[in-house]
């Protein structure tokens, strides 16, 4: 998975500039992060409605577009997918519950 997204992310930061007119990636970064969140919000509803209807298929479906549309909001803030994994490593092994108990109360 790791490699998939690697490569992505390669493909999607090379579209950095180009051209809007033949290239997907290149008109979202045209039309900037607030479009690019938007279109990232609706692929989190649209595999959230997908998951509801119990539709495995179309959360597949869904999910890839979730996936790339993070890539390219990651890519437009100059995140690298590498520090997302390495903050998904640094959590390996500690309970979800665990590191909510050990929260400063609020
Ligand atoms: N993985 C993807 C990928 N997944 C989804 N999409 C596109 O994301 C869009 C999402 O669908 P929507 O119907 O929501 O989009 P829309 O209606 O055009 O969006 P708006 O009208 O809301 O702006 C579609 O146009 C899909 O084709 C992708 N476009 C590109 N990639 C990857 O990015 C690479 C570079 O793409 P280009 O920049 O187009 O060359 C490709 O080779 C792929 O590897």
């Amino acid at each position: 998975m790791a490699d998939t997204l690697t490569r992505l992310e390669a493909t999607v930061r090379a579209r950095k500039g180009g051209d809007a007119a033949t290239s997907y990636v290149a008109r979202l970064f045209a039309r900037g992060r607030p479009k690019i969140a938007q279109k990232l919000g609706e692929e989190a509803v649209e595999t959230v409605i997908a998951a509801m209807a119990g539709d495995r298929a179309e959360v597949i479906k869904e999910s890839a577009d979730l996936l790339f549309h993070l890539t390219v909001l990651l890519a437009e803030m100059d995140v690298p997918l590498a520090d997302v994994l390495a903050e998904l490593d640094r959590r390996e092994g500690l309970s979800g519950l665990a590191e909510k108990a050990a929260r400063p109360a609020e």
